[in-house]
């Protein structure tokens, strides 16, 4: 079956990482629709720019790397855009929807230290193999490079001497900074290493007991125009309900969490024994909106599961009812723990940093 005829032009980021989860969609469209003519179309973004690096936060951040690929989709410049769901705003512009989630790689982050052989690993005789220990090979103070707060605040919790170090670039350039000694160690997504080959740089991959994932990592998605049929069923055929259904669970926390940009905030969902939705998730606020005058966050960590019978899979806007509602209620429940000030307590790192 050939569900459409004319070539699809597909928008990219021209980054190495973004180019080869374009190259993995294409091929899996190629599979599923024999015979498909593609362009790819690589743009640079204002993220690439790095436009919101110098000290741009909050609203311009958000979408700094999506933005110019969605302008492209809606001005019919291009047919489909490729991202990692974790780089996309949760509210879509007009006219334009997520049309499949082929694929997600293990959403986890992953702690790397510098190259095996360095003096403070030799001397534990082992590489570590869990974040506990990992973190106890750095010393007092070590220097942890992320410009993430959901990162820097999680990993204070386990070690508040930590100071968390801003990194900026592609994950290349934070690899290289690492091994030139401007910083202790790294917390990077395991899927960007795996994607661009380089998983072996990661030492300890961290689970949600220590680091939950941003929502949405790991995971690509494509977009399109609503109103593009052929598109959107040959996307159709590379959808995967299970990726739809923790996609809308962990935007629905993060949405309801204060849409992500002022807060840490952190959401990993996936089905469960087969027919649960399982939603880990996290968030901290500055501490001085529970009780005035005190610097530092109150964050909080939980879990909870929805059932998400395989029978009703055909039925797909009720998983999406269901995960929404899932990632919802966690999202409640977390913000009154960390409001009634019953989250745990992270005092300021040093430096005013996170
Ligand atoms: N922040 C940029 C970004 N956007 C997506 C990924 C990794 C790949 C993914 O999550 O799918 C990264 C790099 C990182 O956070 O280390």
């Amino acid at each position: 079956m050939s569900v459409t005829t004319r070539p699809l032009r597909v928008a990219t980021r021209s980054s190495r990482l973004a180019l080869a989860q374009t190259e993995a969609v294409v091929e899996r469209l190629r599979r599923s629709v024999p015979g498909v003519a593609v362009e790819i179309v690589p743009m640079t973004t204002r993220g690439d720019h790095g436009a919101w690096q110098d000290g741009a936060r909050g609203a311009e951040r958000v979408g700094a790397f999506v933005k110019e690929l969605e302008v492209a989709l809606q001005e019919g410049r291009a047919d489909l855009a490729v991202h990692s769901l974790k780089d996309v705003p949760t509210d879509l512009p007009e006219g334009l929807v997520l049309g499949a989630f082929p694929e997600r790689e293990d959403p986890r982050d992953v702690l790397v230290l510098p190259p095996a052989g360095s003096e403070p690993v030799e001397r534990h005789g082992h590489a570590p193999t869990d974040a506990t220990s990992a973190l106890a090979v750095l010393g007092t103070g070590a220097r942890l490079g992320t410009s993430s707060q959901r990162r820097g605040v999680q990993l204070r919790l386990l070690r508040p001497d930590l100071v968390a170090v801003p990194v900026r670039g592609n994950v290349e350039t934070r690899l290289r900074r690492l091994d030139e000694g401007q910083v202790d160690a790294l917390v990077l997504a395991g899927a960007g290493l795996r994607r661009l080959g380089l998983a072996h740089r990661a030492t300890v991959w961290l689970g949600p007991e220590a680091v939950v994932p941003a929502a949405g990592q790991g995971t690509l998605a494509v977009e399109c125009r609503a109103d593009d049929g052929e598109v959107r069923e040959a996307l159709a055929l590379l959808d995967r309900p299970e990726l739809r259904a923790a996609a809308e669970a962990e935007r629905a926390f993060l949405a309801r969490t204060g849409a992500g940009c002022r807060w840490p905030v952190g959401a990993w969902a996936r089905m469960v024994e087969g027919q649960e939705l399982e939603l880990v998730g996290f968030v901290a606020i500055p501490a001085g909106e529970v009780r005035e005058g005190t610097a530092g966050w109150m964050a909080a960590r939980g879990w909870r599961r929805v059932p998400l019978p395989r029978a009703v899979e055909a039925d797909a806007p009720a998983w999406v009812d269901a995960a929404r509602q899932l990632g919802e209620s966690l999202a409640d429940e977390l913000l009154q723990r960390v409001r009634s000030g019953e989250g745990t307590f992270l005092e300021s790192g040093a430096a005013g940093g996170v």
